[in-house]
């Protein structure tokens, strides 16, 4: 058995231990300064090391946190990743390189790699979580004297049972940065070897069949069926259905493969979408580009896969046919039928593009009218309601039946006149021609073969076309990703995390600060000066529409600056990154820009911090919600934190709301927090108390009002 200190990496060395498990990982990373490996070895406790080396690396350490019960599910998924094996006093790292069916292999700190047992690593990690029920269990089990194998089983299933529910902490699984090529990504997680092996067993597929077809079309024109040669039949039909088997498999492999580094792009380029581009575009325009997320998936996947086959099923039907007995202008039939689906599939998807663009509308149009229904409801005749719709609708329909039948006649017109047409080819050999009847046979195997491409083909095209109209719409959020900000310098933010309170330094400083809305003429802020210190409390007042909400937008990260000098701690945006810059300052910004989402009320309190959330969070988020006088509210709901709030669940007044945006700016752990005309809502003894409460949790207080 191995012991922990040996294979374990104390944690100041995670940069390295990173490095070398994405070159064993073969995922990029990018270089580190030395300033910024110097500075993570200074990071004050608490801080997230980990996720600061990786962003430095340009790597992603998603960190995970499972149940008792599924602590061996999550550890098969780790590899490439990190374990934190010691307790808190000597943090200490296991390198996972990768997860095999019975054991974990590790790189060591001497370089070498071994393989630890899921048995003894799992007891190691939960050993933690066990405490009183685990000691009582061993007593309980001792008495019982049970056979060892038994006991284990025992003893297993009575712990899932007693704490199954308690969440173990520190694992991390490794990827590179969202912002990554796409194919490099894919091509990380196996998918060229799944093309091979997919490619592979299509072409064996194929040829199988082929065989399969001449064995019998001999047999059948020399009219002679001898037990040999059918047995021989059987047999390759038999491969060809394994063959098959093994090429659907991998084809569903690499589709989930597929499929799930897709949404992790989209989801990403979601999350990099300016605030204000989705303002622009419309929430209803951004619902429809989701939804044609699936078509890209599910109709893009069939599309590429089916083309492949179809393709090497169609070469291998055209070399048939230029061996048999019409030669190659029989094979050349063939091209000109291949490009008049491609032509058709061409044309139809000009139709598809305009379908989708009506339904792109419709859907926008949809959801506006959703959001605004009570203001429709109050405003307009109820006979007026439908009218835009109706008219709407019918052109959609119009357009959806156009498209339906020229896919109709696609899918069906062009294999039926092959077959036809390719019979004919044949016709002056079976007339006139020598009486080769082999010649005679492989045409009519070609034919079939041929037919049965040409449908795939047909299905294939059209999938794919879908597959690129819906593309059009979903690549600005695919490309939106390569937004994504990996590159927060660790050591920018742990100085600006760990610098101790000094009234005299300035957290927040701003020289010549303009900045202007690209649609707006004039610049909204002009050659603002200002100077933030710690502990500062301070009051921004104007009138309405004078720039106060732009500038808290500025101050906090949320815009950049079209120009003039903007600095946290000496610290400029570009050097912290987006993210080590909102990890300094947080805001609540105004309450029509702020939202309640439909999650519960820990979620939507503990936004920002790492989610499943750690008890300690849950406590402090109590703490401040009953400070702000959100204690009745919280003891009337039935699930307190737990309870699902939003649209859909408690329904919460204007006030409570403002405080909970409150208090979720207050929970971001941030030294200056800015609150937007978070008060207005509040009658005077609340807004006193939240008003006490947000001067006792913020380090700096930045408070937005009116004149
Ligand atoms: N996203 C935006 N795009 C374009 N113009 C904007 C945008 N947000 C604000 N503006 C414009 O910038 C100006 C300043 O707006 P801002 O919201 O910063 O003012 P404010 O002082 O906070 O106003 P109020 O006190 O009424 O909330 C306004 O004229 C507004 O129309």
């Amino acid at each position: 058995m191995h012991r922990w200190l040996d294979i374990a990496w104390a944690e100041e060395r995670v940069e390295e231990v990173l490095t070398l498990l994405a070159r064993e990982a073969g995922i990029p990373t990018r270089t580190s300064t030395g300033r910024e490996g110097a500075a993570l070895t200074r990071l004050p406790a608490g801080a997230d090391r980990i996720g600061l080396a990786a962003d430095t690396l340009g790597l992603e350490a998603e960190s995970v946190s499972c149940t008792y019960s599924e602590v061996l599910g999550t550890l098969r998924r780790i590899g490439p990743g990190l374990i934190r094996v010691s307790d808190r006093e000597s943090p200490r790292l296991l390198a996972v390189i990768r997860c095999d069916a019975d054991a974990a292999v590790i790189l060591t700190p001497a370089g070498s790699r071994v393989r630890v047992p899921y048995g003894p690593l799992v007891a190691r990690l939960t050993a933690p979580l066990e405490g009183g029920p685990g000691k009582r269990v061993d007593q309980w089990l001792a008495r019982m004297q049970l056979s060892p194998r038994r006991a284990v089983r025992a003893r297993d299933h009575l712990l899932r049972h007693v704490i199954g529910g308690r969440r173990l902490e520190g694992l991390w699984i490794l990827r590179g940065h969202a912002s990554t090529s796409f194919l490099r990504e894919l091509h990380h997680h196996g998918a060229s070897r799944r093309v091979l092996f997919f490619s592979g067993a299509a072409i064996v597929q194929i040829l199988l069949s082929v065989g399969g077809w001449i064995l019998l079309g001999r047999g059948a024109l020399d009219g002679v069926v001898q037990t040999g040669w059918l047995v021989a039949w059987v047999l390759v039909v038999l491969s060809g259905v394994g063959a098959q088997l093994v090429s659907s498999w991998s084809a569903g492999q690499l589709a989930i493969d597929i499929g799930v580094q897709l949404k992790r792009r989209l989801l990403t380029g979601a999350l990099c979408i300016e605030a204000d581009e989705i303002v622009h575009r419309g929430s209803g325009a951004l619902l429809a580009t989701v939804a044609e997320s699936a078509t890209v998936e599910r109709s893009g996947f069939s599309g590429v896969v089916g083309t492949l086959t179809s393709a090497i099923q169609l070469i291998a039907a055209a070399l048939v046919l230029s061996v048999g007995a019409g030669g190659r202008p029989h094979a050349l039939l063939l091209v000109a039928f291949v490009a008049a689906i491609i032509a058709g599939n061409l044309y139809t998807a000009r139709r598809r593009a305009r379908w989708s663009a009506q339904r792109f509308a419709m859907t926008n149009d949809f959801v506006e009218k959703v959001i605004g229904n009570r203001t429709r409801v109050v405003q307009q005749a109820p006979e007026d309601w439908h009218i835009e719709e109706d008219r709407a609708l019918e052109s959609y329909m119009a357009a959806s039946e156009h498209l339906d039948h020229a896919q109709h006649l696609l899918a069906r017109l062009p294999s039926r006149a092959w077959f036809g047409i390719g019979m004919l080819g044949i016709l002056p050999a079976l007339l006139w021609g020598q009486d080769d009847r082999a010649a005679i046979a492989i045409s009519v195997v070609g034919i079939l073969q041929a037919q049965g491409g040409l449908v795939s083909l047909s299905g294939a095209l059209s999938d794919l076309m879908a597959a690129l109209v819906a593309w059009r719409g979903i690549s600005p959020l695919f490309e939106a990703a390569t937004l994504a900000d990996p590159a927060a310098s660790p050591a920018a933010v742990a100085l600006t995390r760990s610098a101790p309170v000094n009234a005299q330094v300035p957290i927040l400083e701003a020289q010549g600060l303009t900045f202007s809305y690209p649609t707006l003429g004039n610049a909204t802020i002009t050659e603002c000066d200002l100077v933030l210190r710690d502990g500062d409390r301070i009051l921004l007042e104007g009138a309405s529409g004078s720039g106060k909400s732009t500038l808290v937008s500025l101050l906090s990260g949320l815009e950049l600056p079209t120009s003039g000098l903007l600095l946290l701690r000496g610290f400029d945006r570009s050097t912290l990154g987006g993210l080590g810059w909102k990890r300094s300052v947080s805001s609540a910004p105004q309450f029509h820009k702020n939202h309640v989402f439909a999650n519960t009320l820990a979620f939507n309190l503990l936004m920002g911090r790492s989610w499943p959330p750690a008890e300690g969070d849950l406590k402090k988020a109590e703490t401040i919600c009953r400070e702000l006088g959100l204690g009745p509210l919280l003891d009337r709901m039935p699930s307190r934190l737990d309870q699902v709030v939003g649209e859909t669940g408690w329904q919460l007044s204007h006030g409570e709301r403002s405080r909970i945006f409150l208090a979720r700016a207050l929970l971001q752990d941030a030294e200056v927090v800015f609150l937007d005309e978070t008060f207005g809502a509040l009658d005077p003894l609340t807004m006193q108390t939240c008003m006490d409460c947000a001067k006792r949790h913020a380090r700096t207080l930045v408070i937005v009002g009116h004149h």
